[in-house]
């Protein structure tokens, strides 16, 4: 039995399970539930704290799990991502009263206020920056009016927590975030559990595409037929049929969901009628 690591709280803990209940798995009906069982598909879900999961992946008790990239740095845990999933997407920011500091560089002698210490930790040291690092729990934006730090690192996203606090952000962003799915690092291939991390991995990947493209038809004249599939050319080859109508085909390709109504219109201006797009459930690619 596969066994998953799933955060139980916060930002990545409802689209997690939705992205798991659409790539077919059971999920559980309360928040409270700590572990369920999907039979069906011989896996066994663990629901932990975000920020815990890349421990309990590292230690090899459990095969695999999702959490976020900035979690998985910031613990120094022994585990790797294997596929990024496009949600719960932040970056990690220095920030401060306007006015304070406008480089890395100025966080010289300052004290820094966040919950990723690891992460801001090694990026000082790297740079060769001296500073302090208070690690406080969430709500970090409150730390400089309350006199607990000058500067503050922590995730944005909108930039409205910042704003909110009238902080602004300085120097380059430190890291790129979403959740991903991860795993122990140098797990081997060989091992048991890998057919089903692979099932895992492809069903998740199905969820991707269904998410990122349409399915795309619509019938042209054989002579614009170049011009049509050069708009639309799927991921192969579209799909080209013949119609009763003699000098008309049919045509069908998946195309990106955010460029499919520009697509219809390029379409239709070349001459392609019944252009319709559909979702796109499920897919193995
Ligand atoms: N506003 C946000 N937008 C996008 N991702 C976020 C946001 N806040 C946190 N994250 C991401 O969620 C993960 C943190 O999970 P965690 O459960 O600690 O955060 P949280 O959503 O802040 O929950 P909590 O309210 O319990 O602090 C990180 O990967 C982080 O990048
Ligand atoms: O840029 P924004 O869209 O405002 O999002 C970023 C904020 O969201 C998270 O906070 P959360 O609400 O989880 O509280 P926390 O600080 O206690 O974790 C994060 O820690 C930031 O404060
Ligand atoms: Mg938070």
């Amino acid at each position: 039995m596969l066994r998953i690591a799933v955060p139980n709280k916060g930002s990545l803990s409802g689209p997690a399970g939705e992205m798991l209940h659409e790539a077919g798995y059971q999920q559980r009906r309360e928040a409270k539930e700590l572990r369920i069982v999907d039979p069906e598909n011989e896996v066994e879900f663990f629901y932990l704290r975000p920020r815990d999961i890349a421990i309990y992946v590292s230690s090899g008790k459990l095969d695999i799990g999702i959490t976020g990239r900035d979690l998985l740095i910031d613990s120094a845990a022994h585990a790797e991502e294997i596929l990024p999933l496009g949600f719960a997407r932040s970056t990690f920011r220095f920030a401060t009263k306007p006015g304070t500091a406008d480089a890395v560089e100025d966080l010289a002698g300052k004290t820094v206020a966040t919950s990723y210490e690891g992460i801001v930790a090694k990026y000082l040291a790297d740079k060769g920056i001296d500073a302090s690092v208070v690690h406080l729990d969430g709500a970090v934006e409150t730390a400089i009016e309350l006199g607990v730090a000058e500067v503050i690192a922590d995730v944005v996203e909108t930039g409205t927590s910042l704003r909110n606090a009238g902080l602004e952000v300085f120097g380059d962003p430190i890291m790129k975030s979403e959740a991903v799915v991860i795993r122990r690092t140098g797990a081997e291939a060989t091992e048991d559990a890998e057919p089903k991390v692979q099932q895992f991995l492809r069903r998740l990947q199905g969820v991707l595409v269904a998410r990122t493209y349409v399915m795309m038809d619509y019938d042209c004249r054989v002579e614009q037929l170049e011009k049509a599939v050069a708009l639309t050319p799927g991921l192969e080859s579209p799909t080209v049929s013949p119609l009763h109508n003699e000098g008309w085909v049919a045509v069908r390709a998946m195309v990106p969901s955010k460029e499919a109504q520009r697509i219809m219109d390029d379409l239709y201006d070349i001459g392609a009628r019944a252009i319709l797009t559909t979702a796109i459930h499920a897919c193995r690619l």
